[in-house]
This record gives structure tokens, sequence and C-alpha cells, in this order.
């Protein structure tokens, strides 16, 4: 690849808003109740990241999984923090480097206080200038982007604007900034609400990692409405355990987080959740073809028809008193259930059966294309790239695109696995391909620091386990790195009446290797490959990622 960049890691969106209240010294003193005689002065920003420090910010020296917070002070400081929060360890290192002069205020757990420092901070100063808005929050393994931006698309539909907070962009008024993270840290995620109450939008939508709920990123953050959509392995670096991973969705559905609730109870996880809520529940099923006898109270609202039209779904969507009918332009049965979800979440948040419906008929809002996720880039064959980096999400995007048997067509999956993340689902998903694929090539997603070889053969061994098991699986296995070169293998193997599915990687244009961001799109590669080859890709849309 010829352009490469460093990383910048930890990099936040940077945006501020205009007039925020700001926070005297003396009261944050108050507020953390302890002791601090120093010059009075007004915080008028926060940041737990040195490199997104302006003049007049407190900052957050925290303690950190591979650094500690106060070994940035010094930088803090030079780029203007008046004054800097940490605990007792960080207060050492300061006391070790001697150079802070700033006022430094220790508590025992600064983490928990981010989240009521940053909304203190960034209060606005007239709160009749800036509206509150209502905030949706979407959690759960796989569907938390698509089922924002189809909630985003309906609140539209109805007249609403919204800002979006999410793993591709974020979105505030008419700014669009790219995502480094799903869930901004705590501070950012203050001032980017505070922005959206500014420039008076109706409402926010936003994707809740685990990582935020454990890190306490969405502090002081009170969804109006929240929703899941399921929980299946993923993220077991950093939870161990599907019961801790669980454990930390389960936060959202409190009432210290969220006043409603919108649970997909498809799964067992989905049930648990639905049992565990606190806050008013609806319950969502969406297998579909679910009839009224089956549910029997089991769920309030229930998917009673999915008819496949071109891509996507004609859907009927049912409970004991209402049913909302509509059409969704995205493929796989998945898409069915994220639609529903982001159709209850907005029901729930105060629009009628009718308005909906209304909505639903004239706008066709649901039928919107997501970057990277199941976006079709060719026809003959056809030729799909999808954001699917888990054993589910792999699957299912494996059964949305399948040929069936009369095309005669086969199925050509290009994939690898990320490095320094849950290695126990690197074997599964190379099993997973290997039973439902005709050719597997395994390939780079983004190794990080891990040796990239040595994650294709995890993969690539879980590949030929699952065949040595089979009896009548006749799947090739390949194994090709870079990428690109992955890529252009599988368009080399395919005919016309063929599907090519390029996993993992979705809207993603940065391959992380060894602390280099090194330039690679998925649809871009497979777009060259099939001029290359003599097909011919569909129109780039106008605003990929
Ligand atoms: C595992 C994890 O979430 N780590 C996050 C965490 O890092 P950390 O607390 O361990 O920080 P550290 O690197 O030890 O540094 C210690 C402190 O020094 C600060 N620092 C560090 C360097 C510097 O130059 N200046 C500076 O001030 C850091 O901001 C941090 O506060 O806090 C950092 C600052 O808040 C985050 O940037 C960092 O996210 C990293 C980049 C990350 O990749 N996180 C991913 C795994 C993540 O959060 N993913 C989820 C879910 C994605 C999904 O569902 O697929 C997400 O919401 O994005
Ligand atoms: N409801 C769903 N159930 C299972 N898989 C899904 C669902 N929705 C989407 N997927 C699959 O998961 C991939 C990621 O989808 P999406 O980006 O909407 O989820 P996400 O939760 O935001 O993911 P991430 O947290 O990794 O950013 C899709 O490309 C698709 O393969």
């Amino acid at each position: 690849m010829s352009e490469s960049q460093p990383l910048a890691s930890g990099a936040s969106p940077g945006l501020r808003p205009r007039n925020p209240a700001g926070l005297r010294l003396s009261a944050l003193i108050e507020l953390l109740n302890i002791e601090g005689d120093f010059p009075d002065t007004l915080l008028t920003g926060v940041s737990l990241d040195s490199r997104s420090i302006r003049a007049g910010d407190l900052y957050l020296a925290l303690p950190g999984m591979s650094s500690h917070g106060a070994r940035y002070a010094e930088a803090a400081i030079h780029s203007g923090a008046t004054a800097v929060l940490t605990d007792p360890e960080g207060l050492e290192l300061l006391a070790e480097s001697g150079s802070v002069t700033t006022p430094v205020l220790v508590v025992s757990e600064p983490r928990s206080w981010v989240g009521t420092i940053a909304e203190r901070i960034y209060r606005t100063e007239n709160p009749s200038e800036a509206p509150p808005m209502q905030l949706f929050g979407v959690t759960g393994t796989n569907g938390k982007t698509t089922t924002s931006y189809l909630i985003r698309s309906l609140l539209a539909a109805l007249n609403r604007s919204s800002g979006l907070i999410g793993t591709i962009e974020t979105l505030v008024g008419s700014q669009r900034v790219a995502s480094t993270l799903t869930t901004p840290d705590s501070t950012d995620l203050h001032a980017l609400m505070a922005i959206m109450r500014e420039n008076s939008l109706d409402a926010a939508v936003m994707e809740v990692s685990s990582h935020a709920l454990t890190l306490g990123r969405v502090d002081q953050v009170l969804f109006e409405v929240a929703g899941f959509t399921n929980l299946t392995q993923d993220h077991l670096d950093l939870h161990g355990e599907m019961e801790d991973y669980f454990a930390a969705k389960a936060m959202l559905f409190n009432a210290e987080h969220s006043g409603r609730a919108v649970i997909t109870v498809d799964d067992e996880w989905g049930q648990k959740m639905a049992a565990t809520a606190n806050i008013p529940t609806l319950t969502l099923r969406t297998t579909i073809g679910t009839q009224e006898q089956d549910i029997e109270h089991e769920a309030d609202w229930w998917v009673s028809t999915a008819s496949p039209r071109e891509l996507g779904w004609d859907v009927e969507l049912r409970s004991a008193e209402h049913s909302l009918r509509f059409h969704t332009s995205l493929a796989g049965e998945f898409n069915v259930s994220n639609a529903a979800l982001a159709v209850l979440m907005v029901h729930a948040s105060g629009a009628s059966i009718e308005e909906l419906q209304a909505a639903l008929d004239q706008r066709d809002p649901l039928s919107l294309q997501v970057p990277g996720r199941m976006q079709l880039i060719c026809r003959a064959p056809i030729a799909v790239v999808d954001f699917a980096h888990n054993p589910d999400a792999l699957l299912r995007a494996m059964k949305a695109v399948q040929p069936s048997p009369e095309s005669g067509g086969r199925l050509i999956v290009v994939f690898g696995a990320t490095g320094q993340r849950d290695q126990t689902k690197r074997g599964i998903m190379g099993a997973l391909a290997a039973n439902n694929a005709d050719v597997v090539i395994v390939t780079d997603d983004d190794p990080h620091d891990e040796d990239p070889g040595q994650i294709r053969e995890q993969v690539l061994a879980g590949a030929l386990l699952a065949l040595e098991e089979s009896t009548d699986r006749s799947t090739v296995l390949e194994s090709l790195a870079p990428r690109g070169a992955a890529i252009d293998r599988a368009v080399e193997m395919a005919n016309s009446a063929d599907t090519i599915l390029l996993a993992g990687r979705g809207h993603e244009v940065w391959q992380e290797v060894q602390g280099t961001a090194l330039a690679l799109d998925d649809r871009e590669e497979l777009r060259v490959a099939l001029r290359k080859y003599g097909f011919t890709p569909e129109p780039v849309p106008e605003i990929e990622s």
C-alpha cells in the first residue's frame, strides 16, 4: 500500500460547544468534597486525553490499561489545562516529575466523577436556548450501527431532526466527523450532546458499547429509550465470560441510564435482559412468521410476516392490538430485526401508531444504505461488503447471501480476524465459514501488533477441523495476504453466477498493522478487481463512509 499514516489512537472527535456553562474550580472542589486552596478559575472544558486539551480545560489524569494519564499531565498543561484531577497514584507520578505547577486535585476514584464533571461543565449556560433532546441508545453485540441509522431516518420522516454518534461517524447538525470509537469518552460525549442542543436538534441517536458501559462513558446520560438487539460471542478479551458481557449491557436497562426499553427477546440473553430490566419495557420477537398463538404473552410485539422483495423485505409487525407494515431495502433476515427494533424504539419515544404508519408508507425511511453493512458492490457476480466480524454476524451474513441451489453459483467468502481481540472467536469463525461457504479465503483483518500469519493459522485451524469432522463438505480453503491479494483472488475465481462476501471490515478505510494505518477499503479493492476481470460494479454511492 502506498498510503499510510501513524495511528491517532485515543483521538477524540475534538468538537466543543460554543457556550458551555463551565464550572468554577471552587465549585469542583466542593462537589468532590475535598480540601484545596487554589486561586479560583472557570473551567471551560474537560478531557481525559492530553491530545485534545484546550486552554481553560480540566485535565483528568486517569489510570488506564496500558499507562497512567498522569504521565501526560505536562503535555496537557502545555496545551492549556488549568487544573488536573487525578488519583493518589497519579499524584505520586506528578510529584516524581516535579514539573506540574497547576492546581492538582486528588480523589480515590476519579473515573467515577468523569460523567458528572463533564455534564456540569458542558451544561448550556442558558437552557432556554437549548431545549432538551430525546436520547436513543442502542446496545447489543450486532446491529447497533444499522439500527441507529434506521432510527435516525425514521425520525427524519417524522420531521424530527437528530444527531448520530456511532462506530462509523458522528453527525452533529451539519458537521460530520469520522469516529474512532463506537461510544466516545464521557467528556467528548457530553460535549457532543451540548453541541447538538445548541443546534436545537430534537433528538440524538447513539450506539452504546459494552466498553462504554464498563468504563463509565455514558455516566450522567439519561436515554429516553434504550434498545437491545442481541448478545452473542464477542469482546471476551475485555469481559472474560458471557455473563460479564451480559452484565455490562444490562447496566443500560436500569433507571439510572434509561427511561424506557425495547428489548429483542429472540434468544435467551434477550429474555434474561427483559427479565432483568427495571424500567418500562416493550419486548419484541423478530423470528419471522411468529403467530399470535405461538407467542403467548412472551413478547409485546412480533414480526408476523416478512416477505422478500428484491434484496430487502416487506414486513408486518404486530401486537395484540396493533399492526404496522413497513418496507426495508436492507438485505438479510437480521435487518428485519434491526428495522423492527428501530420502529418500536421510535414508537416508545412517543410517536403514535398512526403517525408511524403514515411516515413508513409515504417516505420509505427504512430503505437506505448503511456504509459497509451488506453493501452491494456488484450484481453479477453478486459481491457484498459487510462488517461481520464475530461468529454470529458472519454466519448470518453468509446465510443472507447464500446462492440458491438452482442458481448453480458458489459462495466465496474472504475474511480474517482482528489481532489483540477475543482470540477464541477465530477458530469458531473458521469453522462456520468452512461449513457454509464453497470457497473460503482466509486473510488479514486489523492485526494490530500481533503476527498476522499466526492469526490466519488460528482461523484456518478452525476451518480444517470443521472439514475433518464433516462427511459431505468439499470446501476449498486458501490463506492469502495481504488482503488486497485475497480480494483479487476471490474475483479471479468467480463467475457471474457466484456470490462473493468480503466480511469483517465494512466501512473501514485504514488497516492497523504494527502501529501504522495502511489505506485499505474493501469496497474499492473489490471494484478494482471486478473491473480487472471484466465485471461491472454498481455505481459508487455519493457518501460511502
Ligand atoms: C480498552 C479500551 O477501551 N481502552 C480505552 C481506554 O484506554 P486506557 O484507559 O487503557 O488508556 P491508556 O492507553 O492506558 O492511557 C491512560 C490515560 O492516558 C491518556 N493519554 C494517553 C496517551 C496520551 O498521549 N495522552 C493521554 O492523555 C488516555 O486518554 C487515558 O485516559 O481509554 C482510552 C481513553 O479514553 C480509550 O481511547 C481506549 O480505547 C481504545 C483506543 C480502544 O480501542 N477501545 C476499543 C476496544 C473500544 O472502546 N471499543 C468499543 C466497542 C467496539 C465494538 O463494539 O466493537 C467502543 O465503544 O469503541
Ligand atoms: N441484528 C443483527 N443480528 C445479527 N447480526 C447482525 C445484526 N445486524 C447486523 N448484523 C451483522 O453485524 C454486522 C455489524 O452490524 P452493525 O454495524 O449494525 O452492528 P454493530 O453492533 O454496530 O457492530 P459493532 O459494535 O461491531 O460496530 C453487520 O455487518 C452484519 O453482518
